[in-house]
């Protein structure tokens, strides 16, 4: 893929922090569930750790302004109908369409059901969406948090791919469907969890004790159409950086990192 970069230019990733406008009180709420479902600080750790020929950049998006800054945008964990409700009242939303039309976005989690076309199990009142990826998701697919869980997954599209990726699921969502059109980007897909380990908690899709066909999209747990990236589980909460490296080198600077 080309790269869009010319090789000394700097190189600025941001990453939407709408909980960040909320007021103290709220803000201490937040950090517990920061803390547990990843966010700016993490994404940032994890992105320090690359090895890349340019300077790397990571800001805090919170406004259209920060935005118009960015090369590309991570879309962290969190609630995505409050992330989407945030960033309408901030003005933001139409903002972050225009940019997920041309730029790199990478949506973890919360930020995987802003990317997707279409929204299953959604709050009351529905899902805004971004719709970067031409796919069906399901909220918290697997269950509710305290059925948020961890297993090892099969990295089929990432560097070392023999060496499994550690996934960590917090309420995810869950890939019900591909639909690309004939005139999208194609989807490859980057991990999957073996079909044997799907949860039996999910509350969508009634679990079937034969099904465990391997291509069931329920298994597809990151994935790639065109510049963007998505991922139903928290990277930045492992000690792996190899999605991080996978956006970054594939999707920003098209291989040429
Ligand atoms: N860890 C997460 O980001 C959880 C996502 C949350 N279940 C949502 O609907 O947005």
């Amino acid at each position: 893929m080309q790269s869009g970069f010319e090789i000394n230019k700097n190189v600025v990733i941001g990453i939407l922090g709408m909980f960040d406008r909320l007021s103290p009180s709220i803000q201490l709420v937040r950090q517990i569930f920061v803390a547990l479902q990843g966010a700016f600080a993490e994404h940032q750790v994890m992105l320090k750790k690359l090895s890349l020929k340019r300077k790397l950049c990571v800001v805090l998006v919170r406004s259209e302004e920060d935005l118009a800054k960015c090369d590309a945008l991570i879309l962290p964990g969190g609630e995505s109908t409050t992330i989407a409700l945030l960033a309408r009242l901030a003005g933001l939303l139409e903002p972050l369409r225009e940019f997920t039309k041309t730029k790199p976005v990478w949506g973890t989690c919360a930020g995987a059901i802003l990317l997707a076309q279409t929204v299953e199990n959604t709050k009351k009142g529905g899902q805004e969406v971004l719709g970067g990826m031409s796919i069906s998701i399901a909220r918290n697919g697997w269950g509710s948090q305290v059925e948020s869980f961890e297993a090892p997954l099969v990295a089929e599209g990432l560097r070392e791919s023999d060496r499994p990726f550690p996934g960590v699921f917090i309420r995810a969502p869950v890939v019900l469907s591909l639909n690309p059109k004939p005139q999208d980007p194609p989807i490859t897909i980057v991990a999957r969890i073996s079909a044997g380990l799907l949860p039996k908690t999910q509350t969508l899709v009634p679990p079937d004790e034969d099904d465990t066909d391997p291509r069931d999209a329920r298994t597809i747990v990151a994935l790639r159409q065109g510049r963007h990236l998505l991922t139903t589980f928290h990277p930045e909460l492992t000690t792996d950086h190899r999605i991080h490296e996978y956006f970054v080198h594939e999707c920003v600077l098209g291989s040429s990192a």
